[in-house]
C-alpha cells in the first residue's frame, strides 16, 4: 500500500447478524452484509465525497474508521492504527461529526463542552487557546460560546461540533452529513470553512451527504458505494459524465392558485401540488430563460431552483450503464 496513505482499506467487509420474526414462533437469523469487500486509499491532504443511498453502507464504513465497529474481514489503517484495536489512540488523531447528532454536552454553554473536551483529549493549553481562538474566529463562534447547546439552533450547533472535532488538531476528519438540514448561509459558512481548513493546515477529509453541492464545492474526488461495494472511485466530472451529463435541475414552481399544468419551453411538469408545480430542465441549461417565461405569463408568487441530488445522480448511473 502506498506510504503516504492517511487511510487504507483492503477487502474491508462488515457483516451483521440480524433475527428476524418469521411467522407467530419462529425466529430467523440472516446475515446482512452491510460492507462487502472495499478497498481504497486516501492520501493525506485529501478532500473525498462518500456517497451512495440510503442503506449503501456509509456509515458503517465511517464507524469502522473511527473504530467503533469491528470489520469482519480485510484489513484497515488510520494514520497507520488498526482502529478496532487501538480505539483510543486512534481518537487523538481523527475527528469526527455526525450531522444527525452533537458531541456536545447538551445542557452546558459551548466554551465549557470545549472545555472538556481539552480535559478528555490532554490538549495542552497553548495548543487549545490557538485553535480554539481559530475556530471561534473562522466559525463565528464569539456570541454563541456562553449558550447552553441546547439552545442553538442547528446551523450553530453544527459549527460548535465542528469546532469540537478540531480543537485537538486531527490528521483526518470524518464528516457524516455535515449540512443536513442546514439553510443555504449556514451551508455556505461550513462549506467555506472546511475549504480553508484544507488549505491552511492540510487536513483530510472524508465526506458523506446527500447534497451534491457539498461534493462540487469541496472534493476533487469521489467515491459512490452501493450494497455495501465501491462503484465508482475518480473525479466528479467522470461522474456526471456517467450519469448523462448530470441530469436535470427542478424549478419550483408557486402559483398564486391552482392551475392546470402550465406550459414552458424547454421544461416539463414532473409533479403537481395545489398551487406548487415542479418543472423539470436540463442540468446544463440556464434557469433564466425559464423564469423570465413563467413570470411573464403565469400569476406567480415565488419560485426556486432545486438542483440534482445524489440519488439522482446514481440512478442514472446506473440507467447509463444498464
Ligand atoms: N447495527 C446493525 N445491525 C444490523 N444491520 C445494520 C446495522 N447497521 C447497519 N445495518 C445495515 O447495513 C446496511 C448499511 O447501513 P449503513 O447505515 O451503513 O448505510 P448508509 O449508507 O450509511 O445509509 P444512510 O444514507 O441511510 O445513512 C443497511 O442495510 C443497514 O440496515
Amino acid at each position: 500500500m502506498g506510504s503516504d496513505a492517511l487511510i487504507e482499506l483492503d477487502g474491508v467487509e462488515k457483516v451483521f447478524g440480524v433475527r428476524r420474526r418469521v411467522g407467530l414462533m419462529r425466529r430467523e437469523k440472516r446475515q446482512v452484509k452491510a460492507v462487502d469487500g472495499i478497498s481504497f486509499e486516501v492520501a493525506r491532504g485529501e478532500v473525498v465525497g462518500y456517497i451512495g443511498p440510503n442503506g449503501a453502507g456509509k456509515s458503517t464504513t465511517i464507524k469502522m474508521l473511527t473504530g467503533i465497529l469491528t470489520p469482519s474481514g480485510g484489513r484497515l489503517r488510520v494514520a497507520g492504527i488498526d482502529p478496532a484495536r487501538e480505539r483510543m489512540r486512534l481518537a487523538h488523531r481523527i475527528g469526527v461529526v455526525f450531522g444527525q447528532r452533537t458531541t456536545l454536552w447538551w445542557d452546558l454553554p459551548l466554551k465549557d463542552s470545549y472545555g472538556l473536551m481539552r480535559r478528555l483529549y490532554r490538549i495542552p493549553e497553548a495548543r487549545f487557546k490557538a485553535n480554539l481562538e481559530r475556530c471561534v474566529d473562522r466559525l463565528d463562534l464569539a456570541e454563541l460560546l456562553d449558550v447552553p447547546v441546547r439552545q442553538l439552533s442547528l446551523g450553530q450547533r453544527m459549527r460548535g461540533d465542528i469546532a469540537a472535532a478540531l480543537l485537538h488538531d486531527p490528521d483526518v476528519l470524518y464528516l457524516d452529513e455535515p449540512t443536513i438540514g442546514l439553510d443555504v448561509v449556514s451551508k455556505a459558512k461550513v462549506r467555506a470553512f472546511l475549504r480553508q481548513l484544507n488549505a491552511e493546515l492540510g487536513t483530510t477529509v472524508l465526506l458523506t451527504t446527500h447534497d451534491l453541492q457539498d461534493i462540487e464545492q469541496l472534493c476533487e474526488r469521489v467515491m459512490v458505494i452501493d450494497h455495501g461495494r465501491l462503484m465508482y472511485d475518480g473525479a466528479l466530472a467522470g461522474l456526471h459524465a456517467m450519469g448523462e451529463g448530470g441530469g436535470e435541475r427542478t424549478l419550483v414552481v408557486d402559483l398564486e392558485r391552482e392551475l392546470p399544468e402550465i406550459s414552458v419551453a424547454g421544461a416539463r411538469v414532473v409533479k403537481v401540488d395545489g398551487p406548487r408545480q415542479w418543472l423539470a430542465f436540463p442540468a446544463g441549461a440556464s434557469a433564466a430563460p425559464l423564469v423570465a417565461e413563467v413570470a411573464a405569463r403565469y400569476p406567480l408568487l415565488d419560485l426556486s431552483v432545486r438542483e440534482p441530488d445524489i440519488e439522482d445522480v446514481i440512478a442514472r448511473m446506473y440507467a447509463g450503464r444498464g
